[in-house]
């Protein structure tokens, strides 16, 4: 039988997902995805997105489409969406991941207006953890283009305040964001992922995902192994090729002063609790 690969990667974190899903030409179609991985950023969105491309009724969309948070994606309509997917058999669950989508003010509505009953993720990770690893990867890219860039700590003080509209604190404010989501989904359409426990322990975090999408439990112990190296947990997949993410996730992050942290611990405590109380569930958060 001929085959042809699912999709091709243009996009340097994505190389994997388009070495290992071979499938029948006369079967594949490009489909809108009946699951959307919306944010947040930072929080362990690519790694959720290559777990569960490991089940074998899953596709995953190499790179990040912006399609509804980006006017110029949106613009270019819907047949353009689906170009962006890979093809699928029918049956399979098309994914795709793209954490600009959480914050966006426009994003709720038009995934709404695409597919009413699309499968939601939502991925969290510890807010400050959270920031600090977003100021991380500006921090890198500033660094990587030989532009200045200014410590954290000046970044998030402005007259011994908290820089409270700095993005990255906005970004961390997970309430505010759901709470636009929700005018548009039920929870029980959006599925939150503790993104602390996928890095300690992804199983049992992937066998809730295969359930909330209406999988057959198939992701297993084999598909992942600790690398001591890369310090995070790595993939095993089809033939038991091997594959950890690339070096843009699990970069070390910067020390910062730990009153800037208790501060923001404070800051983030009562945002937490709204974000808590919204879930009908807690997290293990600073
Ligand atoms: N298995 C595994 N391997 C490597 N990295 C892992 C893994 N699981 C979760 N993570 C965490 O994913 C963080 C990056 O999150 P995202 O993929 O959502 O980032 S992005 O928004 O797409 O840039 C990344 O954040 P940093 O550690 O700050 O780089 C990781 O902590």
């Amino acid at each position: 039988m001929p085959l042809i690969r699912a999709a091709v990667s243009h996009h340097s974190e994505a190389s994997w997902l388009s070495s290992h899903s071979m499938l029948p030409v006369k079967a594949i179609g490009c489909r809108n995805p009946q699951a959307i991985i919306i944010g947040v950023r930072k929080g362990g969105t690519r790694a959720l997105l290559e777990m569960l491309n490991l089940h074998p009724d899953v596709v995953a969309a190499t790179s990040e489409v912006h399609f509804f948070d980006q006017d110029e994606n949106y613009d270019k309509g819907l047949a353009w969406y689906r170009s962006q997917m890979p093809p699928s058999l029918p049956g399979q669950v098309t994914v795709e991941k793209t954490p600009g989508y959480f914050s966006s003010l426009k994003a709720p509505e038009r995934v709404h207006a695409m597919n009413s009953s699309v499968h939601l993720f939502l991925i969290v990770r510890d807010p400050v953890e959270r920031l600090v690893s977003d100021y991380t990867q500006v921090l890198h890219n500033r660094q990587e283009r030989d532009k200045p860039y200014q410590r954290l700590e000046n970044i998030l003080l402005r007259g011994g305040q908290l820089n409270t509209q700095y993005k990255a604190i906005q970004r961390s404010l997970y309430a505010v964001h759901l709470a636009r989501w929700l005018r548009f989904f039920p929870l029980g359409q959006i599925h939150v992922v503790d993104g602390g426990n996928l890095i300690r322990d992804p199983l049992p975090e992937l066998r809730r995902a295969e359930r909330f999408l209406g999988l057959p439990p198939r992701i297993t112990s084999a598909n992942f192994y600790f690398n001591q190296t890369k310090g995070f947990y790595c993939l095993r997949g089809e033939g038991g090729l091997q594959k950890c993410l690339d070096e843009s996730k699990g970069r070390p992050h910067p020390a910062v002063e730990g009153t800037i942290l208790e501060r923001l611990c404070t800051f983030f405590s009562r945002p937490n609790e709204d974000f808590f109380s919204m879930v009908g569930k807690t997290f293990n958060w600073c």
